[in-house]
């Protein structure tokens, strides 16, 4: 008789599992529970006998379905290497700088090799029907990574091969990564998750310590203070303090309270989560979102005296006003008005709040900066800016002629011009913003020129001035910027004069 071929024996193995599972199908109906699962279980123990693969599952959430979980993620990035190389179904993202990531799609295998050990990596998922998308359950689908290898290389594997995993996907993804911009504001559904989730989007602000327009002194006072932070883990636990530093930035409006978050988040390389208190339903959901907040990150409140119980109690009156004012054809959509703000207030108070950022944050979690900003400094509460809450508190004030050079150079290129001393002057004499100065700077039209930039700030430090201390003060001044700017463009000094 002829051997039977590769081909014949599978084809004959699968009849007889196919046959035998049928047969064990059709038997279950007659034998109780209880013995059914004690064959099942004699089953599986045979099975694991005789097969000498061992299987580890890493899953992408944790038990609480809202966290990544941190190996899933290193796994992704260690495998996301090998997958360009090696993989036949590859998902492409965009990424850092514009650049399409590769990455494994679903079901998809991948080989890999340590010390001599060929592993297999596989991707895959397990698709809940009927689940719809929900904040406990923010996805349906749940992926997980499995990881086979050879039982006798299982040491090799659980305690060399595994740890060389999380630390290479580490730092591939710490080289990877790309900061981002988090916010609870239900305005900005980035994502398809519900509001009170954080959604995100790629932060790709411009502004850096660079360009921001501060004293120089102050600057490098704050870069110092960010820098030794950053590296301050060790010194942290030695004082035994939570690695964690508060920021208070307080000045009038446009003066780059923003900006220098911007700053700070792209010296450091941190995200930024910008917490909207208002949006915040209760201290309940304010813990959500906080527990999600991740280390090497700015969490940010701004405008906080706007934001706590006050603002409770303005959307209150708001919404009475309202209520009171309901005549005529107005009332349908102050109905709606007054509804809204009735249902928007929030129930944040001041003690959930630092509740949470002294307890939750010292417990878990490490290297992150809280920034609160305001513009009115006197109207906090004393417990909400104390030292050791909000550790360093900055002044951002009007611009001085140290932050204009700044802003000269960032808007014009220019380092220095005969114009600089009249401004130097008027600086020191009246109070303008930076965000002011920047707008004076911008070219009006595409044929401006830096002169022409110069001499509308001077124009508009001006009026300011003159606002504070008469028309006298015009004419003095003209007399000054005319003497300069004849030397320079006498058609410019006709244009100042005749405005
Ligand atoms: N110190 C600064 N350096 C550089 N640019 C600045 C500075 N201050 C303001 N600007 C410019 O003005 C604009 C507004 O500034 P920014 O939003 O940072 O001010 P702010 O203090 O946060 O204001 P607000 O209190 O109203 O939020 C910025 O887009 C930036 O271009």
């Amino acid at each position: 008789m002829k051997p039977a071929t590769i081909g014949e024996t599978w084809a004959r193995m699968g009849s007889t599992l196919a046959g035998l599972m049928f047969l064990w199908a059709f038997i279950q109906q007659f034998i109780p529970y209880e013995f059914r699962r004690y064959v099942e279980k004699g089953i599986n123990r045979l099975i694991s006998f005789t097969n000498p693969y061992v299987k580890i599952s890493i899953h992408e959430h944790m038990g609480d379905g809202l966290k990544r979980s941190e190996a899933y993620i290193a796994v992704e990035s260690y495998l996301s290497t090998n997958t360009a190389r090696k993989a036949k179904r590859l998902k492409a993202e965009m990424g850092k700088n514009n650049k399409l990531t590769l990455s494994m799609d679903d079901y998809e295998k991948l080989t890999d090799e340590y010390q001599g050990a060929k592993v297999w990596w596989s991707l895959n998922k397990i698709i809940r029907s009927g689940t719809g998308s929900t904040f406990h359950n923010p996805e349906p689908e749940r992926r997980y990574y499995s990881l086979t290898f050879h039982k006798r290389y299982r040491e090799l594997i659980t305690e060399s091969y595994l740890e060389h995993v999380m630390k290479e996907g580490k730092a591939m993804k710490e080289r990877k990564r790309e900061r981002k911009l988090y916010t609870n504001s239900p305005g900005y559904n980035w994502s398809s998750y519900k509001s009170t989730i954080w959604s995100h989007i790629a932060f790709e602000h411009p502004a850096s310590f660079q360009t921001l327009a501060i004293n120089s002194k102050q600057k490098q006072e704050i870069m110092d203070d960010l820098v030794a932070f950053s590296n301050g883990k060790d010194y942290y636990a030695k004082i035994g303090k939570a690695w964690k530093r508060g920021y208070l930035l307080y000045g009038p409006p446009g003066t780059g309270k923003s900006t220098m978050i911007a700053a700070m988040a792209k010296l450091l390389d941190y995200d930024v989560y910008d917490l909207e208190l208002t949006a915040v339903k209760d201290n309940t959901e304010l813990r959500k979102l906080l527990v999600e907040v991740t280390n090497k990150s700015i969490l940010v409140i701004e405008d906080i005296d706007c934001s706590l119980d006050l603002t409770g109690q303005r959307k209150n009156d708001k919404a009475e006003r309202l209520t009171e004012a309901n005549v005529g054809e107005e009332k349908k959509s102050n109905d709606k008005e007054v509804k809204e703000l009735k249902t928007n207030i929030s129930k944040v108070t001041l003690s959930g709040l630092l509740n949470f950022i002294d307890g939750l944050w010292s417990s878990c979690g490490e290297e992150r900066l809280i920034v609160f900003t305001t513009n009115y400094v006197g109207k906090l509460d004393p417990a909400l800016i104390r030292r050791g809450r909000m550790d360093k508190h900055i002044k951002l004030s009007y611009c001085s002629f140290d932050a204009f050079k700044v802003l000269a150079k960032n808007y014009m290129g220019l380092e220095s011009h005969p114009l600089f001393d009249c401004i130097q002057q008027l600086m020191n004499e009246t109070k303008m913003t930076p965000a002011d100065v920047a707008e004076n700077l911008m070219p009006k039209s595409v044929c401006n020129d830096a002169e022409t930039c110069l001499l509308n700030l001077i124009q508009a430090l001006q009026e300011v001035k003159e606002e504070i201390e008469g028309p006298k003060v015009k004419e003095n001044q003209e007399v000054i910027v005319n003497d300069i700017s004849a030397k320079l463009n006498p058609s410019q000094t006709s244009k100042l004069v005749d405005d």
